[in-house]
């Protein structure tokens, strides 16, 4: 895990986020980079677990979030918008929107190389995202501090230059493995 920040490239737009004074880390708080290495740590440690209803194979209602890479920093990811993700006819619905944020901020929090919980997440909804539209999330941490990782997202529709659908930024709290409940 490196302690500085990841450089502005075009993949990590240099741009002021989503994030209200609750989701700004503090001043000169490091943001380390998500990794590869973070990634194979917790994936390990998620070995055989696929109920998750953003990203589980098993989780039927679920989302099917499909992660596709860790790259300068920032975590992708994607998924199809189905008919059962409709809110208003024919767009899909903001709390799916938020899940998928929630799954993609997660998922850079958890590639930082620990465990963590959403503690705080807030979203900007941009432009109706249709039904039948893949959708395609970065999010990247902006700060840690302490137990507290700040992190921020967007989705883009049909494409990961897409237009941007949502922005969101929160605050996932660090946990112990203790913090989980096994399946039942
Ligand atoms: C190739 C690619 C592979 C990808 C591979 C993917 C990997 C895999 C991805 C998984 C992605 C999962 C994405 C879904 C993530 C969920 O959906 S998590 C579920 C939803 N969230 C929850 O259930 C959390 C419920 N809340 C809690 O359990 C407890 O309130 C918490 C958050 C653990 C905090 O309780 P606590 O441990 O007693 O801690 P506490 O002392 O209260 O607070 C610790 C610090 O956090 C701060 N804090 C606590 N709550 C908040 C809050 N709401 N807002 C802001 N700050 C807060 C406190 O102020 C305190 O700050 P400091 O005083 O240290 O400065």
């Amino acid at each position: 895990m490196t302690s500085s920040p990841p450089s502005p490239s075009a993949s990590r737009p240099a741009r002021p986020g989503p994030a209200s004074s609750r989701t700004t880390p503090p001043p000169g708080a490091p943001a380390p980079a998500p990794s590869g290495e973070g990634a194979a740590v917790m994936l390990a440690s998620l070995a055989g677990f696929d109920g998750c209803f953003g990203c589980g194979s098993e989780a039927e209602s679920g989302l099917r979030i499909r992660h596709t890479g860790v790259e300068d920093g920032v975590v992708t990811c994607e998924f199809t918008v189905r008919r059962e993700h409709q809110g208003a006819p024919g767009l899909c619905h903001g709390g799916v929107l938020a899940t998928a944020m929630d799954e993609a901020l997660g998922g850079a929090a958890w590639l930082l190389g620990n465990r963590y919980v959403t503690g705080r997440l807030e979203t900007d909804y941009l432009a109706p995202v249709p039904v039948g539209s893949d959708v395609h999330v970065r999010a990247w941490c902006t700060g840690l501090d302490g137990r507290k990782a700040y992190l921020e997202g967007e989705a883009r529709v049909g494409g990961p230059d897409g237009p941007v659908a949502v922005r969101a930024a929160g605050v996932f709290i660090e946990v112990p493995q203790e913090h989980f409940v096994p399946e039942s």
